[in-house]
């Protein structure tokens, strides 16, 4: 099976700074994959990678099979779903729900004078169904709760039928009930083999849904320890990346992490 992504050997560096180094990683179309790893160790750069935003100082990236820094991004990017609060930011707080997510279909935020095919209006209201949000239909996106606002964010990135499903700290600033709402549709979401390949970050093994397949820790730009789900969230493993004896226990799928 080809992979969705493919990592040889990428590094980033920034004003002298290396942020990623000589990273070596791939996923395939069935696999539904959670990045941890430290404030400040690289995930968010690993993604905007992966999402085809920024290209590698040096190693080679393949994105669906489109080799980053030769292909043509723009044919690339609209394949990948990304949902990630420095989107979120660019929505207007006085845009319906309806229209983040029917605009999804044409690539901008805020809605113009575009010509909504009928197709996409259906399309938008299945996928609104499909993560709890019919109800908010009319409603602001300014208006909603954090909860609500992440759903319509994830609803947005999936309107377009992704290859590729990119989550950036999905469940972060929620309370417990909107988080567990949250990685509970996640988990459906993930178990469907419709769905695309997923690769989300997060700073909490509690937000790992059911259904996920892989894991990556990151540490310092670098990969600690990547693979099968069971094999590399570890007490182990965790109490390395984060420098401190941690306990890491599963439960009915779900993961906990408490210090030792
Ligand atoms: N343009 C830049 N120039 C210099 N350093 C940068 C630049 N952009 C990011 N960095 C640094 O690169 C490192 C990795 O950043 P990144 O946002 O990828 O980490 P992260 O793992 O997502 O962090 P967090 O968990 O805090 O969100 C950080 O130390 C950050 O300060």
């Amino acid at each position: 099976m080809a992979s969705v992504l493919s990592f040889s050997d990428v590094s980033v560096t920034r004003n002298g700074t290396t942020i990623l180094d000589s990273i070596s990683w791939s996923a395939e179309a069935s696999d539904r994959w959670v990045i941890l790893g430290p404030n400040g160790a690289g995930k968010t750069t690993l993604l905007q990678l992966a999402a085809a935003q920024i290209h590698p100082s040096s190693g080679k990236v393949v994105v669906l099979e489109s080799t980053l820094g030769s292909a043509d991004v723009f044919d690339v990017r609209p394949r990948i779903g990304f949902a990630s609060t420095a989107l979120a930011r660019r929505v207007p707080n006085s845009e319906r729900v309806i229209d983040v997510v029917l605009t999804a279909a044409y690539s901008v935020t805020g809605r113009w004078n575009e010509q909504y095919e009928k197709v996409d209006l259906r399309r938008a209201r299945r996928v609104l169904a499909e993560w709890s949000l019919s109800h908010l239909e009319d409603r602001r996106f300014g208006d909603l709760s954090d909860g609500e606002q992440k759903r319509v964010q994830i609803a947005r990135s999936v309107m377009t039928d992704p290859e590729l499903l990119l989550l950036d700290e999905p469940a972060a600033s929620l309370d417990l009930g909107a988080r567990e709402e949250l990685v509970q549709l996640l988990s459906g979401y993930a178990k469907a083999e419709s769905a695309p390949a997923i690769v989300m970050v997060t700073h909490h093994v509690e937000e790992i849904p059911q259904g996920f397949t892989h894991a990556l820790i990151i540490t310092d730009g670098t990969v600690h320890s990547a693979g099968k789900i069971d094999d590399v969230v570890t007490s182990e493993n965790l109490s390395a990346a984060f420098g401190l004896e941690l306990i890491i226990t599963k439960d009915a799928g779900r993961y906990t992490a408490r210090a030792a």
